[in-house]
């Protein structure tokens, strides 16, 4: 984590420093329910140590409940001395419980759903016997496993009573959990009301207890809702690789990372090995057996293209006239695309003058025009446009 990003790299305002919040990776829990999400043992490992590498401060892994495999697997990553705490997330249950404080985890992700949809077709508990099952399990934990990292979460929060919510918060708060979580379940929560819960809940928590949000994507907010929810004073974020996870994901890594870069560079450069996550994108898009979306935040195969004359003249002069973030920072490079029917007469002198080549006025108007005529229906490639930007000359 050494780079330096640019002096010139934009920043906006408000400020929020980067070691105000930090990342809970699901991928390999919240991961392992994205329709291709199957990792096997060793899969897992490779996945753990490049989280790690990368330097997410929290792996989220699935519930030792699942299979003995899956409980095996957990012990040998709580196994590996990563700097990254490992997490493990389990129903509020005590036989879930006595079986995830064996496997070595550094803390557990309870939750229990207080939405009516939930307490009717999930599990069948009212609001008092949820809060009775935490005092249960969190009292045990707490008498028997004091070291461990307790979270406590409201599965579908944003479709739950607000009464019902605060009394669950105020009691898990009052147990001494160190994170109460938001989890916007179905991905329908707006920005603003992500802010405004996450404000309400900080007034009923203690004040050393963490707020974590975990929101879906099914309505796109997935991104704007994490950054809203730390605006609130949310202090971990909930992201997977690529965004993999139930349905269409939930916050993606790159996507949140690329949200905070804009508010401080520096702090993320310091936190994080930024250059890493194309390496971390690509790992994933492999075990899951499907690309990159072209339109990926920062890693997508066209996130740093360049078309149209009027961007090109800019970027040529500096790529910040049309970047808000430097590829660069997360290793990755930006494609000028100048042979377009959309290109303009700097775009054409600055390739041309790349080549070693010039023209004067009158000609780079004529090359320019004809390049745009022969891509009017089909945009020309780099080598079929340094061809005939030779051959102009040469003519
Ligand atoms: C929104 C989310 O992503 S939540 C996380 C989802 N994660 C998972 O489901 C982990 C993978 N799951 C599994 O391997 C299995 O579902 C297991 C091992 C957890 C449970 O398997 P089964 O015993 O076969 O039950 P099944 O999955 O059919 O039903 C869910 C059970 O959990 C119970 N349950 C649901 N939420 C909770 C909760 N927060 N606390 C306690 N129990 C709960 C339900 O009541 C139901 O139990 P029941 O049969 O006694 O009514
Ligand atoms: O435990 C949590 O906070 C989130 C669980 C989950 O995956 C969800 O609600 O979508
Ligand atoms: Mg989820």
């Amino acid at each position: 984590m050494t780079q330096d990003i640019p002096a010139d790299a934009p920043t906006i305002s408000p400020p929020i420093p980067a070691h105000s919040w930090a990342i809970i990776d699901s991928t390999l829990r919240e991961g392992e329910q994205f329709a291709r999400g199957n990792f096997k043992s060793g899969d897992k490992i490779e996945i753990a140590r490049a989280l790690d590498a990368f330097g997410a401060e929290y792996i989220e892994l699935t519930t030792p409940m699942v299979s003995s495999q899956t409980a095996a697997d957990i012990r040998q990553l709580a196994g590996l001395g990563l700097k990254a705490k490992l997490l493990t997330h389990v129903r509020c249950h005590m036989d879930d419980v006595q079986r995830a404080v064996d496997t070595g985890v550094d803390g557990l992700d309870l939750l229990f759903g207080t939405s009516s949809f939930l307490r009717e077709f999930s599990h069948g508990k009212n609001i008092g016997q949820i809060i009775e099952s935490a005092q249960t399990v969190i009292g045990w934990i707490k008498t028997n496993h004091p070291d461990l990292e307790l979270r406590f979460s409201a599965e579908d929060t944003f479709r739950s009573e607000e009464s019902d919510l605060m009394a669950v918060y105020r009691a898990v708060s009052d147990l001494g959990v160190h994170r109460v979580g938001l989890a916007d379940t179905v991905g329908v929560a707006t920005p603003r009301q992500v802010y405004a819960l996450v404000r309400e809940v900080r007034n009923v928590i203690h004040a050393e207890c963490g707020i974590e949000f975990h929101g879906h994507n099914d309505t796109g907010c997935a991104v704007s809702n994490a950054y809203e929810a730390i605006e609130a004073g949310a202090t971990h974020i909930d992201t997977t690789i690529l965004g993999i996870g139930e349905r269409n994901g939930i916050t993606p890594l790159g996507g949140f990372l690329a949200r905070m870069f804009t508010f401080d560079p520096q702090g993320l450069v310091d936190k994080y090995n930024l250059e890493m996550l194309p390496q971390l994108d690509n790992m994933i898009a492999r075990m899951v057996g499907l690309p990159i979306p072209w339109n990926n935040y920062l890693t997508g195969e066209f996130a740093y293209n360049h078309k149209a004359g009027m961007h090109l003249k800019a970027i040529y002069l500096n790529p910040g006239a049309y970047e808000a973030i430097p590829p660069g920072a997360f290793g990755v490079g930006r494609r000028i695309q100048a042979g377009s029917k959309v290109t303009g007469k700097h775009a054409i002198a600055y390739k041309a003058r790349e080549l070693g080549l010039h023209y004067g006025e009158d000609a780079l108007r004529r090359v320019t025009d004809h390049i745009k005529a022969l891509a009017e229906n089909d945009d020309l490639d780099d080598a079929h446009l340094e061809e005939l930007l030779r051959e102009w000359v040469s003519a």
